[in-house]
């Protein structure tokens, strides 16, 4: 694969619905049907999944976590056994953040300067500086396929001068970040660079830092700086104002969103990507995603319930398997109610991803937008 030429990275806008987009990501790693759910491989392993599972669910792309893995096994050693991809058999496209936002709210004794962030493992108290540069060199040597800018990422509610502040420390990131990119032959090696959109819960900042990073030459863009706790309608007050500037034909990419429904009102403002611990962390805490809603598979009310989630779904997870036994398998704290869960979930946030991309295909995206979201209320019956 190495010395072949690779094919460019390119993004296709094959069908707009309102603002809704439906698209396609080539990278190295095969394609990437949008909007897409990409679903976290913190560790190098989406938790309690195989990859083959993963995959079987219709997953074209998995997130990998540069600052876990530049920290165990290091970066340097997974490049050493073939890269991410062959490290952990997912021969699919692979996304990574810069490490920065996990810098941030993992390390510590965390220090910010201009040049970067230095800080302290939390395993070992080991010293690090994750730089633009650094990080743009972990992401490369674990071979990920669509790479982040590092960038500032700070906690709302906030002064404006603060936000003003972080939005332009990380506009000179991005542009150190697309030189290391460029320097590391990414481009040439079919790979992408996004830059990350910031400005907090300003919406004149939040349009500078679009239109400032849609003049750099980046492959897609992010809208970071969300899903920081602010409320659900902040969020889509600033994507309401900040995908209409952002470029029409580069994908966009909103980080760490989110619930099922801050999807679809998302792709409803013009968002391609998601990524979200959502799915496989509930999985893990007894909460199944379906249909109808959310059960909490803890509640005694599921304890003689014969019923499968849902019987009408492919997910074996979801069919076969009564709710009466998940709970048991929840309350005697047994691996398979996680391994079950979060297969479940993954399945279904595949399924409404699948739906949505074929209501835009179709022009129906606003029904079925409606319609998901009366199911939902339905509840569990
Ligand atoms: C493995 C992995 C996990 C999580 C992420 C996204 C993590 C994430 C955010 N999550 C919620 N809100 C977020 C905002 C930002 C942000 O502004 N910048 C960056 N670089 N990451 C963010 C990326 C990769």
């Amino acid at each position: 694969m190495s010395d072949q030429a690779q094919k460019p990275f390119s993004f296709k806008l094959l069908k707009t619905d309102g603002a809704a987009r439906r698209g396609e990501i080539t990278t190295p790693h095969g394609v990437v049907r949008t909007p897409a759910f990409m679903p976290v491989g913190t560790q190098a392993t989406v938790k309690a999944m195989y990859p083959q599972q993963v995959r079987d669910l219709g997953a074209d792309v998995i997130l990998g976590n540069t600052y876990h893995l530049m920290l165990r096994p290091t970066a340097e050693r997974v490049a050493k056994l073939g890269g991410l991809h062959h490290f952990m058999n997912w021969p699919h496209a692979i996304l990574t953040d810069s490490g920065g936002f996990q810098v941030m709210s993992l390390a510590q004794l965390r220090k910010m300067s201009e040049e970067g962030v230095s800080f302290r493992s939390h395993h070992d108290g080991s010293k690090h500086m994750m730089s633009p540069e650094r990080s743009i060199e972990i992401q490369g040597l674990l071979g990920s396929d669509i790479q982040m800018q590092l960038d500032q990422c700070i906690a709302l509610p906030a002064e404006r001068s603060e936000i003003e502040e972080a939005m332009n420390l990380s506009l000179r990131w991005a542009d150190r970040s697309r030189t290391q990119f460029e320097k590391m032959g990414g481009p040439g090696k079919g790979q992408a660079l996004y830059g990350i959109v910031q400005g907090g819960d300003n919406p004149e900042l939040r349009v500078e830092s679009a239109q400032r990073l849609g003049e750099m030459p980046f492959e897609g863009y992010s809208v970071g700086g969300l899903a920081v706790g602010e409320p659900q309608e902040v969020m889509l007050r600033m994507l309401e104002v900040t995908t209409p500037v952002m470029p029409v034909h580069k994908p966009r990419y909103l980080m760490g969103v989110g619930t099922p429904e801050d999807i679809l009102e998302s792709v409803a403002r013009g968002i391609d990507q998601f990524d979200c611990v959502m799915p496989t962390r509930a999985g893990r805490h007894g909460l199944a995603y379906t249909r109808f809603g959310k059960v909490n598979l803890k509640n005694a009310r599921h304890a003689e319930d014969p019923r499968p989630l849902d019987e009408e779904a492919d997910c074996p997870a979801t069919r076969d398997y009564s709710r009466a036994y998940l709970h048991h398998l929840v309350r005697v704290n047994e691996g398979l109610a996680a391994m079950l869960l979060t297969w479940n979930n993954l399945a279904y946030y595949q399924f409404l991803m699948q739906g949505i991309r074929d209501a835009i295909e179709a022009g129906t995206f606003e029904d079925f937008r409606q319609k998901t979201k009366e199911d939902w209320a339905r509840g569990d019956l």
